[in-house]
């Protein structure tokens, strides 16, 4: 009987793209899912490719060539329980890879459990939704290198590719792909709140309808802010709803649902104490959406503007522009910041610059810039924060003024842009070489002895306030 190249379980949105993709690029590969309908709309595949859908485990295992390379693409609630039917089945030397977005902490416990058990493990970054998954994503592999090279040609062939170089590469040992994979979703929620604060202003500030705010987006998305999810904004705000009538977006519920990683990144990042201000206010703002009926009952009680952006409509959108690079910016920065800090403090050894390269292509956050990121910190790869690389920060303070005023001018019209103003905030304190810490200091010692320290002086100082 013929032995399969590769294994893949979860025939779902990403896995049943994701095994076409591989077997497009001449990998035999065998598919199993619990759902036997997935696995017969895969067989139906197999006219094409060289894949097979099997509807047993067994089947599964004894199909692989060995050592056999599974990957799981499952809800990340039902990897365990995926892993437990699988490794009684599994031999020494056998590769497991986790492609699904799986909390970092998780990957460190699977990866000791079954690498103990004398098989292999990697937990692999995905992203770019059913078409990456399909025509090519960005792959962020973490774990044992070795174990890495048994798939690497097989990633690199179905991996997007930019400029000739393939979106993938491994980042380092244990969580490694997973923690990029997780800051890289926490971007992606970072990014999505700012559009959408661009979106709303535009809207009711502005008074602009769906095709001409559409047709904005298009045209930002050959500019400065080029990126999937501005191409994807503008394709969805012209969108025709065929259930209704009118514009699909005027019929789409304003409380936006999630499965986790964004608050997993602001968790995380609070735990090793990096400062992701934007990603944060993406993550609340998320849980604000759905307070929907909360809302409602609100908006008949507090009072305050909607009103009009008083500013000539071009002049504001070339503002909105230009806030819209720098929020986004920021919120790179704050992420790669995050990943900086983690990498050090865990030892997993991340390099920044290849982060940023294989994140040009295949992935949600993929965008212009990225080129920029990948630059700077290959000329540094110390650079402690993205605002330190001389074209950014001279983009950022060039464009700081204009984010100012739309921010001012959207606060006074009433219209809600808290990842914009995050930016900001973020951006005056960085830069700031005196924050007013020592006041929290001070307030610190003198409810609760806590003690302070002193500008130029060794040592913890109390007052007896
Ligand atoms: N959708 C996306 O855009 C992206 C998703 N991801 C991540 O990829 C992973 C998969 O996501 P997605 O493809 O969207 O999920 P789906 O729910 O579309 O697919 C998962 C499939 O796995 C099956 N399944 C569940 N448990 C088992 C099991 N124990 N054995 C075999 N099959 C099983 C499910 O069957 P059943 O339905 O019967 O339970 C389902 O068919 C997740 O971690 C997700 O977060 C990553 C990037 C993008
Ligand atoms: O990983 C992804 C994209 O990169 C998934 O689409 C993810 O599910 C999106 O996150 P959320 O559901 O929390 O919005």
């Amino acid at each position: 009987m013929e032995k399969y190249d590769f294994g893949l379980i979860g025939l779902g949105v990403m896995g049943r793209n994701f095994i076409l993709n591989i077997a497009e690029n001449g990998h035999t590969a065998l598919g199993y899912d619990l759902d036997e309908e997935k696995v017969d709309a895969l067989n139906k595949e197999s006219k094409e490719f060289k894949v097979k859908g099997v509807n047993t485990l067994k089947d599964f295992i004894s199909g692989l060539a060995k050592p056999r390379k599974v990957m799981l693409l499952v809800p990340a609630g039902v990897v365990d329980k995926a892993l437990a039917d699988l490794l009684p089945l599994l031999e020494k030397d056998d590769l497991i890879i986790d492609g699904g977005n799986s909390h970092p902490n998780d990957t460190e416990r699977r990866e000791k459990e079954i690498t103990d058990q004398g098989f292999r493990y990697l937990g692999v970054g995905i992203s770019g939704g059913a078409e990456g998954a399909r025509r090519g994503p960005s792959m962020m592999p973490g774990g044992d290198e070795e174990s890495y090279n048994l798939v690497k040609d097989i990633f690199t062939g179905a991996a997007a590719h930019v400029k000739g170089e393939a979106c993938v590469t491994w980042l380092g040992k244990g969580s490694a792909g997973h923690f990029v994979k997780m800051v890289h979703n926490g971007i992606e929620y970072g990014i999505m709140q700012l559009i959408s604060e661009v979106y709303d202003v535009m809207k009711h500030g502005l008074s602009m309808e769906n095709p001409e705010m559409s047709g904005i987006f298009s045209e930002w998305n050959q500019g400065a802010v080029a990126s999937f999810l501005v191409e994807i904004t503008a394709d969805i705000l012209e969108k025709e709803d065929k259930k209704e009538g009118g514009f699909l977006i005027d019929h789409i519920l304003d409380s936006a649902k999630q499965k986790g990683t964004g608050k997993w990144t602001s968790q995380l990042a609070m735990d090793f104490q990096a400062p992701v201000p934007v990603i944060d206010s993406a993550v609340s703002m998320r849980h604000l959406s759905a307070f929907k009926t909360e809302r409602l009952e609100a908006d008949s009680i507090l009072k305050g503007p909607v009103g009009r952006i008083d500013e000539d409509q071009a002049t504001f959108i070339n503002k909105l522009e230009d806030a819209l690079f720098f929020g986004m910016l920021i919120t790179y920065a704050q992420g790669f910041e995050l990943l900086r800090i983690a990498s050090e403090e865990k030892g997993l050894g991340i390099s920044l610059s290849k982060v940023a390269r294989i994140w040009r292509g295949g992935c949600i956050i993929r965008s212009a810039m990225l080129d920029d990121f990948m630059k700077a910190y290959e000329s540094d790869p110390q650079l402690p924060n993205l605002l330190f690389d001389t074209k950014l920060s001279a983009t950022v303070n060039e464009k700081q003024d204009k984010v100012r005023d739309m921010i001012i001018q959207a606060v006074k019209a009433g219209h809600p842009v808290p990842g914009f103003m995050s930016s900001v905030g973020y951006f005056d304190a960085y830069r700031s070489g005196h924050l007013a810490a020592n006041l929290i200091q001070a307030q610190r010692d003198y409810f609760g002895s806590h003690t302070y320290e002193r500008e130029g002086e060794e040592g913890v100082f109390h007052t007896d306030w």
